[in-house]
């Protein structure tokens, strides 16, 4: 806990509230306790000094709840009941059962129950002002964090609104630290915005006192461009009016205008005297529908005015940082694309038929709710249509987009969704990536390129360079920043460094990353805008419904007691991965589902065990070194081949290769505990077109070898997914494979000779694969981040019914409890006999050392 301040008069509590129309800033201190800045010298209106914003309290915990102290625990389950988990003295509503919020009042969570009547709207509201921790089928967990404040006040939510609406929802009355907290925070956060307007940069703000204390700081003062100290004020700019291309009112406003124009036609032919349409209901409503939709633009011109002050354009990120991270007073990123008269509007529009989903509707009226452009990251599961989302992004804005990506691939399919979805001239539409590089044309146009063609250091070659000159040289209305998440903040920093932008939009799956780099998105990019829930799209048939199982493969005695006797990690994960039953349980699976008539994609991230398998198993293969024909060639042949339904890929086929679409997923080998690449592959079959055939489930499997890392690794991995609602079922026992004909590595002399072989490579053979040009691998952070999210509450495994797995009936489940083993003690060896083994082994090998000697 940090020391509370010395002087009393400075320790106003929050709940000592700043008169409104806040003059003056509260302070945000790191303390518990929170405090208004009334009575602290360094912000009163005559201090030279500027205000000190200390760190915002990102860990909920506000005084009135505070651990009894010296109160000793009673019981194990004592810890439960602590004063700060014991909410027994909150009163219920008397309609508590209509409501459906259980607040936390010290730790900020809240659980929404799913079955309540107002579920969707609750919803609806969280999603803006809290973060989603899990969401499971009856219970959805978010937490109430400084972040997710930002991010609601950023798209425009009052204090009074977050407040009247959790007391709105809440079971009990709304705890006095909830509001304190939420009042504490709404009062500095989004309250400064920095605008791009006709191409210069104002940091605007509607409170003036707040600029005024902006401008006593040195660093920001040095970045102002104006000498005199009178802040511009203006009008605040147009709100709303702005309809968004592809949903119903932008519909129904092109049908009015339609009518109009046919009406308007009609007259011209009355006005000739050869007209003879009785038309003239339809023209009469299309006009209606116009003027009151120009009307409604005129109402909205009852307008607040706004403060500025005008800022260098090549101190842009001196100021955002110093606002966000030494002052705490994050500045959100706005816009005005409608009054941009200097940079040239792009034909694009969306083609008539394009219709957005309600989820992309609500993700880009965050984006643009207010009329302007907000920048900002959009999260949304694989296949839920992220690109489309940008592209209505780019046909609202109507000016250049420069669009970064992580491979040429992707790029490719870029500018081939923008020419499916938009209207735009295909010659608009440039690719610069390394081995195709599109001259920039002086118009307005689409840019789709690679991040590491933009943010690469190295000397370029002439039309690379040339191409780079152009696009550094000139302003872009939008970037879109695709798989957000996996990209180092440090490259961020040189794509925004290099790049004038004047919007950005991140678009992301999992915000999520072994490390704690996301933190740093919220600054190089903008609060979360939106998140969808996975498991609400996959009921609704926008994504696919996925099976998910772990199936424990026992180790042999021979491989494990190999396995505990190892050395090196790199051959205790080769001989594990290389476990014959693994290898079996693998084979049986492929053809369990290649007879249902699915397609399969394995994946191992070890080189050498894909290799074996794929060879043991006669099928098609795709890793680092393939060359791209053979590549087009295998994918090619699972997409249009129906004798090719299985083919093996390295980690190449994470983010580098353009995959068809797949029903079944099974993992043989991965990447420690990697929560991101886990969702990125259970995303690969989500997009299944079959969705919507009755009864439809793809499925995602992971081998695990038992009593080995894998097991630790494997629920590490599965987390992200666990919390967005998926229930992973363990497998403990595949019937029928016992019985399978053609089994391999049915008899001892087979399992003999293949662990030879695996204690015979090299121990590079148990290195995962390094894939040139892999940017965005998160191994390194992943281990130094201890191996997982703090806490580490690992996943529930969940027990089975051979039915809930469609055709499944062949398998066997088991439950065990989340907490009555840890996940490691599962990964060490139970059985005794090993360890008895393993240490006359270790005495063996002593003697035969001490002998030799
Ligand atoms: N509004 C829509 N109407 C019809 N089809 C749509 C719509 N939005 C997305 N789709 C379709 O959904 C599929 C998935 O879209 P898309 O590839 O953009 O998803 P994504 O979220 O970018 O996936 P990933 O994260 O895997 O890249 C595509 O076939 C796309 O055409």
């Amino acid at each position: 806990m940090a020391p509370k301040r010395k002087a009393p008069a400075a320790s106003g509590r929050a709940s000592k509230r700043v008169a409104s129309g806040v003059s003056t800033p509260v302070s945000i201190d790191s303390d518990d306790d929170f405090s208004g800045s009334e009575g602290n010298e360094s912000t009163g209106p005559n201090s030279a000094a500027p205000p000190k914003y200390d760190k915002v309290i990102n860990s909920y915990k506000p005084s009135a709840y505070v651990r009894k102290k010296g109160k000793q625990p009673q019981d194990a389950a004592d810890r439960l009941f602590r004063a700060d988990r014991d909410f027994a003295d909150q009163q219920l509503k008397s309609d508590h059962h209509l409501r459906p919020l259980w607040l936390d009042p010290v730790h900020g969570k809240v659980v929404l129950e799913t079955f309540s009547p107002s579920f969707k709207q609750a919803q609806n509201f969280l999603i803006n002002v809290a973060e989603p921790q899990s969401r499971t089928t009856n219970m959805h967990e978010y937490t109430i964090t400084a972040h997710s404040l930002f991010a609601a006040v950023s798209v425009g939510l009052t204090e009074q609104d977050i407040v009247r609406q959790l007391e709105l929802f809440s079971k009990t009355k709304l705890p006095d630290s909830i509001i304190e907290y939420v009042h504490k925070v709404t009062q500095s956060f989004g309250k400064v915005r920095l605008v791009l307007k006709h191409n210069r940069y104002f940091v605007e703000s509607s409170d003036a006192s707040v600029l005024q204390m902006l401008l006593r700081d040195p660093i920001i003062s040095a970045c102002r461009v104006e000498e005199s100290n009178e802040l511009r004020t203006e009008k605040a700019a147009k709100m709303g009016g702005l309809v968004i291309p592809g949903t119903k009112e932008a519909q129904g406003n092109k049908e009015a205008q339609a009518r109009m124009e046919q009406q308007q036609q009609q007259q011209r032919q009355r006005e000739k005297g050869d007209d003879d349409s009785d038309d003239e209901f339809g023209g009469q409503e299309a006009e209606k529908d116009m003027t009151e939709f120009l009307r409604e633009e005129e109402d909205d011109d009852d307008l607040d005015e706004v403060h500025s002050f005008e800022i260098d354009g090549g101190k842009i990120q001196t100021v955002q940082e110093h606002c966000n991270v030494q002052l705490e007073l994050p500045l959100t990123e706005e816009y005005d694309f409608r009054a941009d008269e200097q940079n040239a509007t792009l034909d694009i529009d969306l083609k008539p038929a394009t219709q957005i989903r309600y989820y992309q509707e609500h993700a880009l009226s965050k984006m643009f709710g207010n009329g302007r452009a907000r920048s900002g990251i959009i999260v949304l599961p694989c296949g839920a249509g992220k690109t489309l989302v940008g592209i209505t992004a780019a046909c609202t804005e109507k000016k250049s987009v420069i669009v970064l990506c992580t491979s040429a691939t992707s790029a490719g399919q870029w500018r081939a969704e923008f020419i499916k979805w938009s209207n735009v001239n295909p010659d608009d539409v440039i690719i610069f990536t390394s081995s195709e590089k599109g001259r920039v044309p002086l118009r307005a146009c689409i840019i789709v390129c690679t991040y590491s063609m933009v943010t690469q250091n190295t000397r370029r070659a002439y039309d690379s360079q040339q191409t780079m000159d152009q696009i550094t040289k000139r302003e872009w209305g939008l970037m879109v920043l695709d798989e957000v998440h996996v990209v180092p903040a440090e490259m961020f920093r040189r794509v925004t460094e290099r790049i004038k932008t004047h919007s950005k939009l991140g678009l992301t799956a999992t915000l999520l990353r072994e490390d704690d780099k996301i933190k740093d998105l919220n600054f190089l990019i903008g609060p979360k805008l939106y998140e969808a829930n996975w498991l609400q799209l996959s009921e609704e048939g926008h994504i696919a419904r996925v099976q998910c199982a772990e199936v424990w493969c026992p180790m042999t005695i021979e491989f494990h007691s190999e396995y505990i006797q190892a050395k090196t990690t790199n051959k205790r994960s080769l001989l594990s991965i290389m476990n014959p039953r693994k290898f079996q349980a693998c084979q049986f699976l492929i053809d369990f589902h290649e007879r249902r008539g699915d397609k399969i994609i394995v994946f191992s991230d070890n080189v050498y065990a894909l290799k074996q398998y794929a060879e043991g198993l006669k099928k098609p293969y795709i890793f680092g070194d393939t060359g791209q024909r053979e590549r087009d060639l295998v994918l090619q042949n699972f997409q249009y081949n129906d004798a090719v339904s299985t083919i093996f890929l390295s980690k190449i086929g994470d983010t580098s290769l353009d995959l068809p679409e797949a029903t079944c997923l099974i993992q043989i080998s991965s990447h420690y505990g990697s929560r991101r690449q886990e969702a990125q592959r259970l995303g690969r079959i989500l997009r299944a077109k079959r969705r919507n055939d009755e009864g439809f489930n793809a499925f995602f499997y992971s081998l695990v070898s038992k009593d080995t890392m894998e097991m630790y690794y494997s629920s590490k991995r599965q987390a992200f997914l666990v919390d967005q609602g998926y229930a992973f079922k363990v497998i403990t026992h595949l019937n029928g494979i016992d019985s399978m004909p053609n089994l391999r590595f049915e008899t001892q002399d087979e399992k003999m000779t293949l662990l030879t072989d695996v204690l015979l490579q090299s121990e590079t053979a148990g290195d995962e694969e390094k894939i040139v040009d892999d940017l965005f691998s998160d191994k390194s952070t992943f281990r130094k981040a201890g191996g997982g999210r703090k806490g580490g509450s690992g996943v529930k495994r969940q027990a089975g019914t051979l039915s809930s797995l469609a055709g499944g009936e062949d398998m066997a489940y088991l439950e065990y409890q989340r907490g009555s083993r840890s996940n490691k003690e599962l990964a060490k060896p139970k059985n005794a006999f090993f360890g008895k083994e393993a240490r006359e082994r270790e005495r063996r090998k002593k003697a035969q050392r001490e002998m030799l000697q």
